[in-house]
């Protein structure tokens, strides 16, 4: 028997940003063979059950296994654009207003799908997503972190002649082993574009990478950044200098960064002042979208009304959009909070 969580209830209706989503990780079995049929590909499994069964992973790599292979599917620009469309539906019944999504060329120009087929789904998917519901999404170009500097500075060149139609870079993919250094004059040369940036950091990695990130790439943001509180002296300047972290519980708890949800470091982050948001990673991989994430924590931890708006506003100001836009977003968020309270 459940029982009623008004404070719950109140978190899943706030308006809010979701700023750590890889699109790749929004396909859902029943797409993923789905396109795999429309594609004339046979997956690695042998229907949607199996296929989940997989979802048993014990580490990032594990799941990053999974992911790429389940990213074959994707061909053609309507099967990026039919990808958005699924995830923004969904994203906008949990509330989510304006999504800053992640995409990785890597992932698919390494088989021969064109960086510009990418562009154009995904795109067409956010123009149609916008119409339908009402949603704002933003593309950002991650880089592949496994791959050299070199690759990436290709993908990089790949994406120039088409720099106004993605608003900023990131990196992701395996943190061990590939610290946010090797990639400092790729970043670099994505600030002189004038575009801001982002990257993965201590998720697995060490503290060590969430202080890289910042001082050798300019990261606006750190994603992840679950590890810092290893480091006392870091999580005091991320709070001083309000650096956001787009936390994401279920992707931690599945990938067994914690081993429950009770030891997730989110609370301390918060109690340290630290611009924390709550985001869902891949959310077709780990047991689900924005609103799951917001009720797992929830069930861990009983927040109450006033942390929960301080998160979805954390959210807004975190965002890449305008200050006008922020403002906009925050007082819709104040007044339902307002009403409600
Ligand atoms: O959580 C993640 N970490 C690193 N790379 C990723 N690519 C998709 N999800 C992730
Ligand atoms: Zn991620």
């Amino acid at each position: 028997m459940t029982t009623h969580d008004p404070v719950l209830d109140l978190a899943c209706r706030m308006p809010k940003a979701e700023l750590h989503v890889h699109i790749e990780g929004t396909l859902e079995p029943d797409l993923a063979f789905a396109l795999a049929r429309r594609n004339g590909i046979a997956l690695p499994y042998a229907d949607e059950a199996a296929l989940r069964a997989a979802y048993d992973f014990d580490s990032l790599q594990s799941f990053l296994d999974l992911y790429y292979a389940c990213a074959d599917v994707l061909r053609t620009a309507d099967d990026f654009r039919d990808l958005m469309l699924a995830y923004l539906e969904r994203a906008a019944a949990d509330n989510v207003v304006h999504a800053e999504i992640f995409f990785d060329p890597q992932t698919h120009t390494a088989r021969g799908i064109a960086y510009r087929t990418v562009l154009d789904g995904l795109e067409e998917g956010l123009r149609i997503g916008r119409q339908r519901w009402g949603i704002s999404g933003l593309l950002i170009l991650c880089f592949l972190r496994h791959l050299s500097e070199e690759e990436a500075f290709a993908t990089l060149a790949e994406a120039e002649p088409w720099l106004d139609r993605i608003h900023g870079f990131g990196l992701d993919s395996s943190e061990q082993g590939h610290p946010p250094s090797k990639f400092a004059r790729v970043f670099a040369r994505c600030r002189e574009l004038g575009k801001p940036v982002v990257a993965h950091a201590g998720e697995e990695g060490p503290p060590a990478y969430v202080v890289e990130a910042l001082d050798l790439l300019g990261s606006a943001r750190i994603d992840h950044g679950v590890r810092s509180v290893e480091d006392p002296a870091l999580v005091a300047r991320l709070a001083r200098e309000a650096i956001p972290l787009t936390v994401c519980p279920l992707s931690n708890l599945r990938l067994c960064v914690f081993g429950t949800m009770a030891e997730h470091t989110l609370p301390q982050l918060l109690a340290a002042g630290v611009r924390v948001t709550v985001n869902s990673d891949d959310p077709a991989y780990f047991g689900g979208y924005l609103n799951d994430n917001i009720r797992a924590v929830q069930a861990a931890f009983a927040f109450d009304a006033a942390t929960w708006q301080r998160i979805a506003r954390n959210s807004f100001e975190a965002s890449f959009v305008d200050a006008a836009q922020k403002a906009a977003w925050i007082a819709e968020l104040d007044r339902m909070c307002t009403v409600d309270s």
